[in-house]
This record gives structure tokens, sequence and C-alpha cells, in this order.
């Protein structure tokens, strides 16, 4: 097969990252007989340094004439730390979800049997812990009108839902769990939010065109807590787009670091595929940030062109990389800690 990526890096750690996934995934073509062309394309921070805007028309031009997008993370703290800044290299990443279309954030959340005695949490509690957000990725809070008034004294950041943006996102949810243990949760806070109620009558209303989906409606507060406590009672998690992306980072304590959790984000082209995670600013450079959440978002790339072996080299790789203890230092636990580069340079070695 002959792939053309569109390859953004973005800032702090996304360049770093995006090299050991480019790596890996070439070893995977080499391996299958496929041909990757990389179209390397700003975004981010570095995009507002090189042309002023942080999702540029050519970037957007590159990425909606690829076969997928991979990509690495943006931000910085120069942005962070100054609230009065208009343009921002998260509205890039905003902006890209919703041109492109990709409604559907998929994060999974499993475990790695060499982590389990490494995690905070207690093994018992989330040995077998296999479980997948379906996060709404382009509405709500991060979408609706947002602004000042009363001379600035006052803010507000609007949530709005329609009930076809909450179809299409529990469509895609009802369809996975049936691919799955069966078990759909809703994640809303429906006691306070109309727009929870919306997504909760909506759900209720799809349950009868899918009978053999056990679906429960669980407050965001309590899915908070009861996501470390018993996670391995979860299947499939529909939820907005806010509360997604803050149960997604809790989550990444069950699997053992920020730095293992892949994602893919679905409409109905092309996909794009990226770290949960952030720029991780501190580590810029210094060769110590995970690779593997990235490396994993390429294996979820090569699944998504219905390339499961392609998937499984990558997944094997990066299983048998922890196994033996060949990690960078946010899972090092004490012991050697190898850098970024040489996690990279081991994983597209064994593939
Ligand atoms: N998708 C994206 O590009 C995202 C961008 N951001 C941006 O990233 C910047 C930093 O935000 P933070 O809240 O600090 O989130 P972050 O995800 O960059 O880092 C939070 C913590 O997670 C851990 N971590 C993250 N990635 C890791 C990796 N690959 N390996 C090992 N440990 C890792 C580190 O302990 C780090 O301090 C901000 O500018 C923020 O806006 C934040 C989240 C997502
Ligand atoms: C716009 C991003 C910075 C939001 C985020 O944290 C994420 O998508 O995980
Ligand atoms: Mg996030």
């Amino acid at each position: 097969m002959k792939l053309n990526i569109a390859l953004l890096a973005g800032d702090g750690i996304g360049p770093e990252v995006i090299d050991q996934a480019v790596k890996v995934s070439d070893a995977v073509a080499k391996k299958f007989n496929h041909e990757i062309n990389w179209r390397p394309a700003l975004t981010g921070a570095a995009a507002i340094d090189a042309v002023g805007e942080p999702y540029p028309d050519e970037t957007h031009e590159i990425c909606a004439s690829s076969d997928a997008v991979l990509f690495g993370a943006i931000g910085h703290p120069r942005f962070d730390n100054d609230p009065s800044a208009k343009v921002r290299p998260e509205q890039g990443l905003l902006k890209m979800r919703k041109k492109l279309g990709l409604f559907a954030n998929v994060r999974p959340t499993f475990t790695f049997p060499s982590l389990l005695d490494k995690s905070p949490l207690k093994r018992e509690r989330i040995e077998g812990t296999d479980l997948v957000f379906l996060r709404e990725l382009t509405g709500g809070i991060y979408f609706g009108e947002k602004g000042r008034r009363d001379e600035g004294e006052t803010a507000f950041d609007n949530c709005v839902y329609t009930r076809a943006e909450v179809q299409r996102l529990a469509k895609k949810g009802f369809e996975l769990a049936m691919t799955r243990g069966k078990k759909l949760c809703c994640v809303d806070k429906a006691n306070v939010l109309e727009t929870s109620r919306l997504w909760r009558e909506t759900v209720q209303a799809m349950e009868k065109e899918y009978p053999e989906v056990e679906v429960s409606y669980e407050f965001v507060d309590a899915v908070a807590m009861r996501l470390v406590q018993w996670p391995n009672s979860y299947d499939v998690l529909i939820t907005e787009n806010l509360f997604g992306d803050i149960l997604t980072d809790e989550a990444s304590v069950i699997s053992g670091s920020m730095g293992l959790m892949p994602s893919a984000s679905l409409g109905s082209n092309i996909g794009l595929f990226e770290p949960i995670h952030g720029s991780y600013p501190q580590a810029t450079g210094l060769n110590i940030a995970n690779p593997m959440a990235t490396v994993l978002s390429a294996a979820m790339m090569f699944e998504n062109f219905g390339l499961q072996k392609e998937g499984k080299a990558i997944r094997d790789a990066v299983n048998s990389a922890l196994n033996k203890g060949i990690v960078t230092e946010d899972l090092a636990d004490g012991g050697k800690a190898f850098g970024t580069s040489e996690v990279g340079d081991w994983l597209s070695k064994n593939i």
C-alpha cells in the first residue's frame, strides 16, 4: 500500500516523539512492503512563529489531501503564561479537528502486564482493564461562544450540543460496544446541565436499536471516582469534549504513564492519530519523553487502514520493550532510563 501521511510534529516534545513514530512506521512499512510518503507541515507555536497562525491554510491542504495525519503535540509556556494572547497554539489543534470533521476521539485505556505492579493503583483493581473512551471532539464548551463582558470583569464559555452531534458520536459508541464487551456508559452531568440532559435523552432513544448493548448512565463526578476504583468494570464510555479530555488524562494512571496513551480522531474521511498528552515543555530537547503514546498512535493509524498485522507488530514491539525495561524515565521506577531516541531505535529494530 502507498500511504501519504501528513506529519505535524508541533511543539515541545512533539518533534522528538514524532521522530520515533516515523522510525517505527518506516520499519513496519519496510517489513510489510508498504511505501510511506511523509508530508511535514507546520502547526502550533512553531506555525505561529513562522507564519503567524497555528493551523495555516497550507497545513490544512496537506492534511486534507493525505490519507491520514500523524500529530505530535502543541503548546508553549509563553502562551500558557500569557492569558491575554489572542493567537494560541491550541487553537490550531481545535481548528484542525473541526475543519477535518474529526468528531470522535477514540482513547483506549489498557494495562500492560509488566507495569501492573508499578501503578500507584493496586494490581487487583486495574488488572484486566480494557476500556475505550469515545470523546466528542468538535462540539461543547471548547467550541461554544466565548468572551468577556462588563469591561472584562465577567467571562463566559458556552457549552452547546445539537442532537445530531450526540447521535453520531453515540452511534459510534454503540457500534464499538457491539464489537467488544457490549457495555456502554454515557458519562454526563444530567442532574445539572441541559446539554447533558440532551445527551441522556438522545442515547436513551437509541438504546432500542442496540438491544444487546447494556447501557448505563453515570454522572461525570462519580465516574472520576469509579474510573480509578474499578476501571475494569467499564467497556465503552461516551462523553462530551471537556469531560473526555479530563477523564482520559486521569485514566493514564491506570496504564502507567501519559507517555503511553494513544488516540485516533475520526470522522467520515481521514483520521488524525495523536497521543493524548501535550507538549510537556519541561522535557523539550532533553530526550527523556516517552515516545510510546505516539508510536501506539501510529499503530492505530495502520489498524484504521485495515492493516492489523502492521498494528500488531508495533504493539508487540512496545510490549517487549516494556517487558525488557527499555523505557524512558517516566516508567524506569528508579532503574535505568533510556532516551526517547534509544527507545525509538529499539522499537524500530524489533519490528
Ligand atoms: N494534544 C495536545 O497537543 C495537547 C497540548 N497541550 C498543551 O501542552 C502544554 C503542556 O500542558 P500540560 O498540562 O503540562 O500537559 P502535558 O500532557 O504536556 O504534560 C503533563 C504531564 O504528563 C507527563 N507527560 C506528558 N507527556 C509525556 C511523555 N510523552 N512522556 C512522559 N511523560 C509525559 C509529564 O509528567 C507532564 O508533566 C500546554 O501548552 C498545553 O496547552 C496539552 C494537552 C494536549
Ligand atoms: C486543545 C487541546 C490542548 C485539548 C486537550 O488537552 C486534548 O485534546 O487532549
Ligand atoms: Mg487533554
